[in-house]
């Protein structure tokens, strides 16, 4: 599929097309500073090992290829061999779609058939259960490991197999009930309307874990969550004046406790360059008050979060549901959001973050993303 056909000069570029139709324009720069011979590259450390500035006057002297290999003599003497199956994964279209994550939007309750429910064991100690947990994550942004033991420790085996425990004021591994340990209301036994953890964070945390390990005496409590993605979609469509707002305008968040004030300002949501969803960081209570250059854009972005949140507050879109002691649920911090339920009586929930580069870490090596 990835044999060379044919290889051209043109000026200071290689055209090489490939048996599958393929067709490449590489620069004599970009084909120094990728040489994978033992002088410029480390096999055992994978880095570079030129400085890049060495390469500036560098030309190609001759070169010549076969089905498999393409190989060039450059004018400092320099010999290079590049794979065909290592080139052609460098085709701008081809490498740029490769790279993209490709989230399934989703509604309400139905998402409840789709994700992933698998047993701790087979999560702990399968590639397939790994694959699974880690797909349903990068598809849906939520996943369930059910038969976990009803502890701390077994829940820190769980976080760590996801990515790593992730440290934040809250602590690595975290336990709450409505004791308040710490000055917000998650440490309360108030309702909590959807939203993402960490908007005053420059970083919010990738993922948040959460096992409800008791809830006695009293009912309520329930988990709700709500694809971000979907309401953002859904006001992009409806309200596009507001989706370009919140996905421009920064937003003030803050957290403060004693001996403790963060504080962070960035869009409600956040795209790439080609206007693909990346984050959403919506929380209406760790706002921080703010001035506005004008009064149009004060109200601009009071009716974008009123018009986001009725998406978000939207019992249709929202799967409410109990946890149970023995059943994590994960969600993506950046795309899903969570609330609960008020409750009364004793509700012990402990969990952890996971940066979002420690999860991604683990879904790539997995190789379900590149
Ligand atoms: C208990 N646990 C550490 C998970 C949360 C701590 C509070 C998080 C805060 N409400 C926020 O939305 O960022
Ligand atoms: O108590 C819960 O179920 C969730 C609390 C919460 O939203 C949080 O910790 O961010």
């Amino acid at each position: 599929m990835s044999a060379i056909t044919d290889v051209n000069k043109f000026d200071r570029a290689l055209n090489i097309k490939f048996e599958n139709g393929t067709s490449l324009s590489v620069e004599d720069c970009w084909l120094r500073d990728n040489c994978r011979c033992s002088s410029c590259y480390r096999s055992d450390t994978f880095q570079k090992a030129n400085y890049l500035l060495e390469l500036s006057g560098i030309k190609i002297s001759t070169f010549k290829f076969d089905a498999c290999n393409l190989y060039i003599e450059w004018n400092d003497k320099h010999q290079s061999t590049y794979e065909a199956s290592f080139l052609i994964k460098f085709q701008y279209d081809k490498w740029k779609d490769s790279r993209k994550l490709r989230p399934i939007l989703w509604k309400g309750v139905d998402i409840e058939n789709k994700i992933a429910k698998v047993h701790a064991r087979e999560f702990l100690n399968t590639e397939s259960g790994a694959i699974t947990v880690f797909k349903s994550l990068i598809d849906y942004g939520v996943a369930l490991i059910d038969q976990v033991g009803v502890s701390l420790e077994a829940t820190e085996q769980v976080c760590k197999a996801l990515g790593g425990v992730q440290h934040t004021l809250f602590g690595g591994m975290w336990q709450f009930t409505s004791v308040q340990d710490h000055a917000d209301t998650a440490y309360t036994n108030l309702p909590l309307a959807v939203h993402n953890d960490n908007t005053y964070f420059n970083e919010a945390a990738g993922l948040q874990i959460l096992h409800c390990l008791e809830h006695s005496n009293g009912e309520g409590g329930e988990t709700i969550l709500v694809d971000g993605f979907f309401g953002a979609t859904k006001l992009k469509n409806e309200f596009p004046e507001d989706f370009e707002f919140l996905t421009n305008f920064n937003l003030d968040a803050e957290y403060l406790e004693d001996g403790h004030h963060y504080k962070y300002s960035a869009p409600v949501i956040n795209v790439d360059k080609e206007k693909n969803l990346e984050q959403i960081r919506f929380n209406v209570y760790d706002r921080s008050p703010m001035a506005f250059s004008s009064g149009e854009e004060c109200r601009s972005y009071y009716r974008a979060l009123w018009n986001l949140s009725t998406y978000y507050q939207n019992t249709d879109c929202q799967w409410k549901f109990k946890l149970y002691p023995g059943l994590v649920m994960v969600m993506d911090n950046f795309r899903v959001l969570h609330g609960r339920t008020a409750f009364t009586g004793n509700r012990i929930v402990c969990g952890s973050y996971v940066s979002r580069s420690d999860w991604l870490n683990k879904a790539r090596a997995l190789k379900l993303i590149q």
